[in-house]
């Protein structure tokens, strides 16, 4: 288990070091288009869990969501202070 701090920090440092094999730079690398799509994707996968689905798919979904979420964050060259200073 981790926490969303903990995903954007281990994200950050394969954004860095970019290590072979990475899901998040193959993402990163197919650029803000592509990664728009996934997370576009991702939000109708967790509305759909959530309507039809139960809590568990739910939860896996939004997981997915929040991971596309962080890697668009990446990709855009955000931080996690620029987008906490709108909640
Ligand atoms: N939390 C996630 C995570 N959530 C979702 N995904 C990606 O998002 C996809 C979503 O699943 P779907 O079932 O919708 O995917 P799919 O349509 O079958 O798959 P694609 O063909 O579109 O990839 C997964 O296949 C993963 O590629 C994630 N990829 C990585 N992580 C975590 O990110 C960290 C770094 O991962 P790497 O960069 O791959 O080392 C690790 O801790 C991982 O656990």
């Amino acid at each position: 288990m981790k926490t969303f701090e903990e995903l954007w920090a281990e994200l950050s440092a394969k954004a860095e070091q970019r290590p072979e094999g990475s899901g998040t730079v193959k993402q990163l690398d197919a650029g803000v288009h592509a990664i728009g799509k996934k997370l576009l994707e991702e939000a109708a996968e967790s509305w759909m869990a959530a309507e039809h689905e139960g809590k568990d798919a739910t939860a896996l979904e939004i997981s997915q969501l929040l991971y596309h979420a962080q890697v668009l964050m990446l990709a855009s060259g955000l931080t996690l202070d620029d987008v906490y200073a709108h909640l």
